[in-house]
C-alpha cells in the first residue's frame, strides 16, 4: 500500500470523467504529480505499465518461451481483442489479460459442464491471469449428465494429466497426489450447501476444501459468486459450488443472483440445507426446503454452528429440522471447530454418483484468479462498515503483473454514492489503508507472494440496478 490509495491516483481522462471521480484537491499528494492532469498522470502510468509488459514479453520470447509464458500473459493488443464486455476499459485491462485464443474453445465447453458455470462465464475475460488460464483450463470435460454414461477410459484422472502439457495450476490439496483406489466405485459430483443469508454456507465450504476460496464476513448476502472448490480423496471427487443465499431480490443484482443460485440447484447431485444451529427454524428455512424438495438432487440438512449452542438447543433444534422434510440425513457440524466436518464430507461423496473424475488432480478450484483476489478485498472492506454499504461495495481487479516475486494489483472498490465514498475512504484515507493492509495480507497468503496492492475508490451510481454496470462488474 502507498500513499496512492488515500487519493484519487488511477483516473479516467478528464474528458470522460464524472464529477464525482476527479481528484479532491488534498487528494493529489505527490508534489511532482501536482504538476500534471489526472488524465496525463494516468496515461503516464499506462504507458509505463505497457513498457513494463514489453520487456517481459521480450525478455519470455528471449528465454524460447511463449509470449507471457511466466504468467500466461498476452500481448496487449490480443488482450484488448479479446477483452469482450470490458467496454470502454478493454483495451486498458487487455495488456495484462489471458490470452483470448486459450479460453475461447476448451474453456467455454468446459464452463457449460460446472454448474452455475453459464452465468460466471459472463465475467470480462479480461480477468484472466495466466495462472487462472491454467486453473481454468482445468475445468471440467464433460457435463454432469454425461458423467454415467463415461467408462473410466475416457478420465480426465492422474494418467490425463501426467501427459498433459499445461503447466500444474498452484492451487493444491493437500489429498491431491493420494494414490487413487482402482478396486473401488470412484466417485464424483457436484454438492452445494443452501440456506438462509448467514448460515455458514461459505465457512463450511471452505472447511470442507481445506483452503480460503470463498469469502465470509458477518453481514447477510456477502456472497456474491458462484465458487467451486474441488475436495479429491483416493476414491472420489467432490466439487462444492458456493452459491450466494437465497433473498428476496429488492435490486437487478439480487433478482440475477437468486436466478444464478436456482440454476445451481437445478444442476447439483446434492445439496445441505444449512440451518444455523443459534437461530430457530423459521419461514425462510420452510421456503428454502420446500424449494429444493421439488429437485433431483439428494437433500440433506446440516445444522450448522453447533459450537454456539448447548446440547439442549442443538437437540430441540434437530428435531424442528426433522420436521420440515424428509432429509436423507441430518448432520450437525462446526465449521469453526471443525467438529463432524469430516463425517459430513463422507455423507456427501456417499451420496455422489458413479462417475470418473471431473478435474485434474491438484486443482481447488477453478475460480479466476483475479476473482479470487477481488473477493479477499471486498471481504476485507466489508470490515466494520454497517447499514446498507456492504451491499453497495463490489471490486474489480483492474490489472495484476508479476515482476519477480512481486505481484502488483490494481483494483477498483465501487460504491454507489459519494458519502459511502468517504466512509470507505476514511479520514485521511485512514480507512482505505487499512482495507488494503488485511486484504493483501489475504492475497498474499493465496498466492505465496508479495503483494503491491492499490486501491481506488470510485463511484457507480446504483450499480446493483443498472444493467451495464452489473455486466462490467462481472455479475
Ligand atoms: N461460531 C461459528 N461461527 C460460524 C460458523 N460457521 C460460520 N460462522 C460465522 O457465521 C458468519 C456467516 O458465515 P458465512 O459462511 O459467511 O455464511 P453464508 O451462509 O455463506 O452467508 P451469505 O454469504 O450471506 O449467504 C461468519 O461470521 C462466520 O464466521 C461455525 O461453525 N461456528
Amino acid at each position: 500500500m502507498t500513499d496512492r490509495q488515500n487519493r484519487e491516483g488511477r483516473q479516467k481522462p478528464e474528458s470522460r470523467q464524472k464529477p464525482e471521480n476527479r481528484p479532491k484537491p488534498d487528494e493529489r499528494s505527490k508534489p511532482d504529480e501536482r504538476r500534471l492532469t489526472a488524465g496525463e498522470r494516468n496515461e503516464l502510468r499506462r504507458q509505463e505499465r505497457r513498457a513494463a509488459r514489453r520487456a517481459e514479453q521480450q525478455g519470455a520470447d528471449q528465454r524460447g518461451r511463449k509470449p507471457g509464458g511466466a504468467r500466461g500473459g498476452a500481448s496487449g493488443e490480443r488482450g484488448a481483442a479479446g477483452g469482450s464486455g470490458a467496454g470502454s476499459r478493454s483495451g486498458r485491462a487487455g495488456g495484462s489479460s489471458g490470452t483470448p485464443g486459450a479460453r475461447s474453445g476448451d474453456d467455454s465447453r468446459a464452463r457449460r459442464g460446472a454448474p452455475g458455470a453459464g452465468r460466471t462465464a459472463g465475467r470480462p475475460d479480461r480477468a484472466l491471469t495466466g495462472r487462472t488460464e491454467k486453473v481454468s483450463a482445468a475445468r471440467p470435460e464433460k457435463a454432469p449428465a454425461a458423467r454415467t454414461e463415461t467408462g473410466s477410459p475416457g478420465r480426465t484422472g492422474k494418467n490425463a494429466t501426467h501427459s498433459d502439457p499445461r503447466p500444474k495450476p498452484r492451487h493444491k490439496h493437500k489429498a491431491a497426489s493420494a494414490a487413487r483406489r482402482d478396486d473401488g466405485v470412484y466417485r464424483a459430483g457436484f454438492a452445494c450447501f443452501v440456506g438462509r443469508p448467514n448460515a455458514g454456507k461459505s465457512t463450511l465450504t471452505n472447511a470442507i476444501v481445506g483452503q480460503k476460496i470463498a469469502i465470509t464476513s458477518n453481514k447477510p448476502q456477502t456472497t456474491r459468486h458462484v465458487i467451486r472448490g474441488i475436495l479429491h480423496r483416493p476414491d472420489s471427487q467432490l466439487v462444492l459450488v458456493d452459491t450466494p443465499g437465497l433473498h428476496r431480490p429488492r435490486t437487478l443484482l439480487g433478482e440475477r443472483l437468486n436466478d444464478l443460485v436456482r440454476e445451481v440447484w437445478s444442476e447439483v447431485d446434492v445439496i445441505g440445507v444449512c440451518f444455523p444451529a443459534d437461530e430457530p427454524v423459521g419461514r425462510g428455512d420452510r421456503f428454502i426446503s420446500a424449494e429444493v424438495g421439488e429437485l433431483k438432487a439428494k437433500i440433506i440438512a446440516v445444522v450448522t454452528k453447533v459450537d454456539l449452542v448447548d446440547p439442549a438447543t442443538l437437540a430441540e433444534r434437530l428435531l424442528q429440522v426433522a420436521e420440515l422434510y424428509d432429509f436423507a440425513e441430518i448432520i450437525p457440524v462446526s465449521a469453526v471447530s471443525g467438529h463432524q466436518v469430516e463425517n459430513l464430507t463422507d455423507v456427501m461423496v456417499r451420496l455422489m454418483p458413479e462417475s470418473p473424475q471431473l478435474y485434474p488432480d491438484d486443482v481447488l478450484t477453478d475460480e479466476p484468479e483475479q476473482v479470487l483476489i477481488g473477493e479477499l478485498i471486498r471481504e476485507a472492506a466489508l470490515e466494520g462498515v454497517r447499514d446498507e454499504l456492504p451491499h453497495s461495495i463490489a471490486v474489480l481487479v483492474e490489472e495484476m503483473m508479476v515482476e519477480g516475486n512481486l505481484t502488483k494489483i490494481y483494483a477498483d472498490l465501487y460504491v454507489e454514492r459519494d458519502s459511502q465514498k468517504s466512509i470507505v475512504i476514511g479520514t485521511r484515507g485512514a480507512r482505505l489503508k487499512e482495507v488494503g493492509s488485511r486484504a493483501r495480507g489475504e492475497i498474499e497468503q493465496l498466492l505465496g507472494k508479495k503483494v503491491y496492492l492499490d486501491l481506488h475508490v470510485r463511484v457507480a451510481k446504483e450499480w446493483q440496478r443498472d444493467p451495464k454496470q452489473l455486466r462490467k462488474l462481472g455479475f
